[in-house]
């Protein structure tokens, strides 16, 4: 069994919109909308739950109903922050599935995830056990520490730039979390993060520059234009 797992519980202030992120509508479509259709139509997925902002979830559950979502099967509450928000849904859902049973944890707000990066993921997670979307740093890498002037410069081929799903085994991921709780880590910025917080490797999957995360208002402008590149590919 493979659940995908999107995460929309924030509340989207880096945006500076009334309306959260994911739930932003963008050509006629909420956002959201856009990422559990690549769920809904990928063969390989077969349960999509989300974790959902409050307040949010009557709105979800009308979407899902207008364009046919069916796989989605569970709404469950966000928390105060990423890893709360995680930690929620996999929680819940290890009530319900298997051990062996593999998750993949997406950001809402990623619309522009492939067949491919979710096939490749899954691929990758039953081979390693785990896998993150990794793509190269194409720009050179500055330190800063208070973010005005520079403090040092960093070799980008050592660098990834992380995207979603993350793969993981159910049992595996809710192990990550309980070992969390007991070292006293919160707030980690990813599942990723907290693996290595955690002394631990993860694989990496193939990413895209198109998997893009909606954060900023000019992401939005970014993913105007690939819907729109995407559109005449379909044209063709
Ligand atoms: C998980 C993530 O998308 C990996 O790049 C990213 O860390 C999410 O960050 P956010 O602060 O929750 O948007």
């Amino acid at each position: 069994m493979n659940i995908a797992l999107l995460i929309a519980g924030g509340a989207g202030t880096r945006m500076k919109q009334d309306i959260p992120k994911q739930f932003l509508t963008v050509n006629e479509k909420p956002v959201i909308v856009y990422t559990l259709e690549a769920f809904q139509k990928h063969v390989e997925i077969d349960v999509i739950a989300v974790v959902c902002l409050e307040g949010w979830e009557h709105v979800l559950e009308a979407y899902a109903r207008q364009f046919n979502i069916t796989k989605l099967q569970h709404i469950f509450p966000g928390g105060d922050c990423g890893q709360a928000s995680i930690r929620n849904g996999i929680y819940a859902l290890e009530k319900e599935y298997e051990k062996d049973d593999i998750i993949l944890i997406h950001d809402a707000n990623r619309p522009m995830v492939s067949a491919d990066i979710i096939l490749d993921c899954i691929v990758k997670t039953k081979q390693f056990g785990n896998a993150i979307p990794v793509i190269p740093c194409a720009e050179a890498m500055l330190e800063t520490e208070d973010g005005m002037v520079s403090t040092g410069s960093y070799p980008r081929e050592k660098l990834k730039r992380t995207q979603t799903p993350h793969g993981f085994k159910l049992g595996d991921i809710c192990q990550l979390h309980r070992e969390a709780e007991k070292a006293g880590i919160t707030n980690s910025v990813a599942s990723c993060t907290l693996m290595i917080e955690l002394g631990k490797q993860v694989h990496f999957s193939m990413g895209s520059e198109k998997n893009i995360k909606i954060t900023t208002v000019d992401d939005v402008d970014i993913f105007k234009a690939l819907l729109l590149a995407k559109r005449s590919e379909w044209l063709k």
